[in-house]
């Protein structure tokens, strides 16, 4: 499968070297405005080709993405140390204004994942411009914290994350939901494990465990600059659902009602496989969790209506 890619920074690339290492695509394309880094990321990805498939990976321009079954927009700018998702909205709303129209002119038939922040607006702007059905525009949306959530409850009880089955979900941001009330470890619920195994989830441990998720774009920004390595594995998991026609539920961001909030972008538990988003799937929640995530699609709502096309 031909994977393209525009925005061959630190996600972009990040995510082209998880594919191949994952050996997802047959074909990676890393397209950027700025030329000289896209083929350089390039031939770094490639070198590790050798030691893990067959995938080709090249730079090229929008002509080179002809054919792609997906398209991951990386592109435009991240958050600067203490600023919020929200505030690169208007920076990356013009470069999607251009990058869109590119990509939808050599190939309309891809499906289109979205990484750029604010992750659900700029996907709700991308299906916008684009005009594919909403299935088809994916944005990552919490894909990457509901990591964060299932790798700190692992690690608290003591257990592989993929052993939990937890999800955040709402915006990809500030007002996010961790769904605690229906978190689970094997077929148990957290708590159930957590007192079988002698380690409570105390207030304390939630409230850190809720701070390790809503504040680990802020740390890591504040140590490194940046964030790649999460986000970009788990947009190699978003395309592999696509590849193999998976039927993987992902707490990715589609526009859709939620909870009577109507025509919005963010995440809910979805259902993706070959042909994007077929089916969604609101929780059973807590009647505080239940109102965190109306306020958090509504916030979402309000703000993507404020931006002109
Ligand atoms: N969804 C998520 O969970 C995450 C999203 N992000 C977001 O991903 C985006 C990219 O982050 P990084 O890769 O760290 O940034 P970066 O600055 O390393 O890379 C961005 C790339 O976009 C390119 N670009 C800018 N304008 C362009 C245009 N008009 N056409 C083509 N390419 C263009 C730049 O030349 C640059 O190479 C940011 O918005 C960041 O906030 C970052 C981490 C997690
Ligand atoms: C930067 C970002 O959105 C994240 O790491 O969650």
């Amino acid at each position: 499968m031909k994977v393209g890619i525009v925005g061959a920074g630190m996600v972009g690339s990040s995510a082209a070297f998880a594919l191949v290492m994952r050996g997802t695509a047959s074909r990676v394309v890393l397209v950027d405005i700025d030329d000289k880094r896209a083929r350089a990321e390039a031939e770094d990805i490639a070198h590790a080709v050798p030691f893990a498939g067959q995938t080709v990976v090249e730079a090229g321009t929008y002509e080179d993405l002809e054919d792609s079954a997906v398209v991951i927009l990386a592109c435009g700018v991240g958050q600067k140390p203490g600023e919020t998702r929200l505030q690169l909205l208007g920076r990356n709303a013009e470069v999607f204004r251009s990058v869109v129209g590119e990509v939808m002119r050599v190939c309309p038939g891809a499906i289109l994942l979205v990484a750029s922040n604010p992750v659900d607006i700029m996907g709700q702007i991308t299906q916008r411009l684009s005009g594919l059905p909403a299935g088809r525009v994916i944005g990552s949306g919490t894909i990457l914290d509901t990591a964060r959530f299932r790798w700190l409850v692992g690690r608290h009880l003591g257990i592989a994350p993929r052993s939990v089955h937890a999800y955040v979900l709402g915006e990809h941001g500030d007002s996010e939901v961790l769904a605690w009330s229906n978190a689970r470890a094997g077929s148990v619920s957290v708590e159930s494990f957590a007192a079988q195994m002698g380690r409570p989830l105390t207030a304390e441990v939630r409230e850190r465990i809720d701070a390790g998720v809503r504040r680990a774009a802020y740390t890591i920004i504040e140590g490194k600059g940046a964030t790649w390595y999460g986000i970009g594995a788990g947009l190699a998991r978003v395309v592999s659902a696509v590849r193999s026609d998976e039927q993987a539920v992902l707490t990715v961001s589609t526009v859709s009602d939620v909870l009577g909030v109507r025509e919005v972008a963010c995440s809910v538990p979805r259902v993706v496989g070959a042909g994007g988003v077929s089916a969604e799937l609101v929780p059973e929640l807590s009647t505080e969790e239940t109102e965190g995530l109306r306020a958090s699609a509504a916030l979402l709502k309000e703000t993507v209506e404020a931006v002109p096309l």
